[in-house]
């Protein structure tokens, strides 16, 4: 019987905090369809401001904030966009710019850093003028921290040489900024900096801040009043919103604090792994609070009996590949919570029982 869990399946995973559950519980409320739900609208001030945004809009899930920005900016029939091989839109959103916005995806690799390279974003901008088979490159996307890449950061510098790229070009620059406030943490970057270049972004409330629910877009006024009609008629128009905008404000204001220190403690682990024979990863690749690593050939088990094994000692973490295995930690995971998963890790790989403090 399983007696502890270590839930290092995603940020997505977090429960409310007792903080949160309160704030839902009293949390003003109006009809937020209708533009009244005043937790929604102070929600929205407030991201707007921490991002130097001029506007900003609740939307269910991130999945949403990306597919309404994307097609907001890409609005005419045989628009493309120019995003990574590995991004999150292109990987995990069911093709939703394509299946439900016409849009078409123009991929460009994605680096071990994250970043794609300037120059073949560049050469993959078509504009059909004289061609009459191109799509019309409108967006290109960049997502930051770039979670298929191990949570890895954009730097400032990057995003605003490609900021300059899409301005060159008359294109408009979209973040998937699923976890920002991870990257701006661990880069020591304001939020509204590593933003600036970005005509729109998406910003988890749900993942490493730990709302319960939900994300934010944000904009200009312009493209924000043209994502409320888009979210709309996707049916992501709800009601009294605030019950769930209360919590996220509770999670704007103490969670961001403790990303730190998740991400101390995502090194912590990634070290403890890196010495355990049969595991192989990169410990200066992680960066935040995401860790990849893979059980090498030869290993006394394959991934999916790690898995397993780790499972029934209560151990979640989420099987990438044939080879592959993703942890991923959250403020809901302490110290101790780490020295037991590497109890277990070890105890999986090399037969050595380990007792629960990890000595
Ligand atoms: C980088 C990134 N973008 C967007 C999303 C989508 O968010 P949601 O799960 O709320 O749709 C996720 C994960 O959930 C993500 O990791
Ligand atoms: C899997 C993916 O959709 C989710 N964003 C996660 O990182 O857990």
């Amino acid at each position: 019987m399983v007696t502890r869990t270590v839930d290092l399946r995603s940020d997505t995973v977090t429960k409310p905090t007792e903080a949160m559950r309160a704030a839902m519980a009293n949390a003003e409320v109006d009809d937020d369809v209708l533009s009244y739900d005043p937790s929604a609208l102070r929600l929205e001030t407030e991201m707007a401001k921490v991002t130097g945004k001029e506007a900003a809009l609740f939307v269910p899930s991130g999945t949403m904030g990306n597919l309404v920005s994307v097609l907001v900016h890409c609005n005419i029939r045989g628009s493309e966009v120019i995003l990574g091989n590995n991004c999150h839109i292109h990987i995990y959103e069911n093709g939703g710019i394509s299946t439900i916005g016409g849009v078409h995806p123009r991929t460009v690799k994605n680096n071990d850093d994250g970043t794609m390279d300037i120059d073949l974003i560049e050469a993959a901008i078509r504009d059909p003028r004289g061609e009459i088979v191109f799509p019309t490159t409108r967006l290109i996307c960049l997502e930051n921290t770039q979670a298929n890449c191990g949570g890895r950061c954009l730097s400032v510098e990057y995003t605003d040489k490609v900021g300059e790229l899409a301005k060159k070009h008359g294109l408009k620059l979209h973040i998937d900024g699923a976890r920002i406030f991870n990257a701006s943490i661990a880069l020591g970057v304001p939020v509204h900096r590593l933003l600036q270049a970005a005509d729109s972004a998406s910003v988890c409330l749900s993942k490493g801040l730990g709302a319960p629910v939900g994300s934010v877009i944000v904009g200009s006024k312009s493209f924000i009043a043209k994502a409320r009609i888009l979210r709309k008629t996707l049916g992501g128009g709800m009601r009294q919103v605030g019950i769930l905008c209360a919590a996220a404000l509770v999670a704007l204001h103490e969670t961001v604090l403790k990303l730190e220190d998740d991400h101390k403690k995502t090194k912590m682990l990634a070290e403890g792994l890196n010495q355990i024979k049969g595991l192989r990863l990169n410990v200066a690749a992680v960066e935040t609070n995401i860790i990849f690593f893979d059980v090498v050939e030869g290993a006394k088990i394959t991934a999916e009996k790690l898995c397993k094994n780790l499972e029934q000692h209560g151990i979640l973490v989420m099987q990438e590949s044939p080879v592959r295995i993703r942890a991923v930690l959250h403020h809901q995971i302490s110290e101790s919570d780490v020295q037991y998963a590497l109890s277990c890790f070890k105890q999986a790989l090399t037969g050595r029982v380990q007792e629960e403090n990890g000595n």
